[in-house]
């Protein structure tokens, strides 16, 4: 299920600006990456690029390679949506459809990839998919009641189950944790480090423990100046990154000496 990323030269604008400038990598399936670095450095731009969710902000583009195992994502006839399916995306702020209930969240997308659903078929899908977000427990009972009635972190994990029924086989997450108190924060981190047997997981943070606890590798983006590009400074096993990176900017982030 989990997929290869390889990135190749990958430049995003916004208009003329550059916001992140020739990234190259390899994000590793069945394993949780985390990209750190100090604001602006373009680490939100670099994420939607892997799924194509910066073409929804006008007039931003991209130009670059981004492989999902052999499919080539900016392919000329890859649709978008289908990518989206693929490559899933989590993002700061827990946004599940206000009106609908916990079931229909759940269910929302995966219904539009196949209409004919029965009704025990999604049924199905939805407790798997509760259950893998680890919260079935806590919504069994209230499946029909509307999900912005559950708290920060449950709708967090409704955010994560809407995005796993689909099926995808990476799960890119922007600051998911940003939000919410430290209960909350860390059995978001403990379902990220289950989740990982079965996706490829991306996750930007601010939090350099976070990064520490959750990740297997780490990459870190700096700007040279303001007002230039974000670059990918160094990337490694998020132990080796933390204790002896190569690169001296790397140690001034992770020192606090900087950013
Ligand atoms: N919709 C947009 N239109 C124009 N410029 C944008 C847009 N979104 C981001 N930018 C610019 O692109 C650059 C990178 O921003 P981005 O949000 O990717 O950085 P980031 O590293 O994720 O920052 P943060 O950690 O603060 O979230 C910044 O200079 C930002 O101002």
């Amino acid at each position: 299920m989990a997929k290869r990323i390889d990135v190749s030269g990958l430049n995003v604008f916004y208009g003329d600006f550059k916001a992140v400038e020739d990234v190259s990598m390899t994000i590793e399936p069945r394993s949780v990456t985390a990209f750190i670095g100090s604001s602006g450095c373009g680490k939100s731009t670099f994420l939607r690029a892997l799924n194509r969710m910066h073409e929804v902000t006008p007039g931003a583009s991209a130009q670059g390679k981004v492989l999902l195992d052999d499919l080539d994502i900016y392919g000329p006839d890859v649709d978008p949506v289908m990518v989206r399916s693929e490559i899933g995306m989590v993002f700061q702020k827990a946004n599940p459809f206000p009106t609908m209930s916990i079931y229909d969240n759940v269910i929302a997308g995966a219904r539009l990839n196949n209409s004919r659903m029965s009704k025990s078929q999604a049924d199905d899908l939805v407790e798997e998919s509760l259950r893998g977000a680890n919260l079935w427990e806590e919504v069994k009972e209230r499946l029909n009641k509307p999900g912005a009635g559950l708290s920060g972190g449950q709708q967090q994990r409704l955010c994560i189950a809407r995005a796993t029924a689909v099926k995808p086989s990476v799960l890119l997450m922007d600051e998911p944790c940003s939000a919410l108190d430290p209960i909350s924060t860390l059995a978001i981190e403990d379902l990220i480090h289950n989740m990982k047997e079965d996706y490829t997981i991306v996750i930007v943070t601010h939090n350099m423990q976070q990064a520490a606890r959750v990740s297997d590798r780490t990459a870190f983006f700096n700007l040279s100046a303001p007002g230039k590009p974000g670059k990918l400074i160094e990337m490694g096993e998020t132990n080796q990154m933390f204790t002896r990176p190569e690169q001296k900017e790397t140690e001034n982030y992770i020192t606090g000496r900087f950013g």
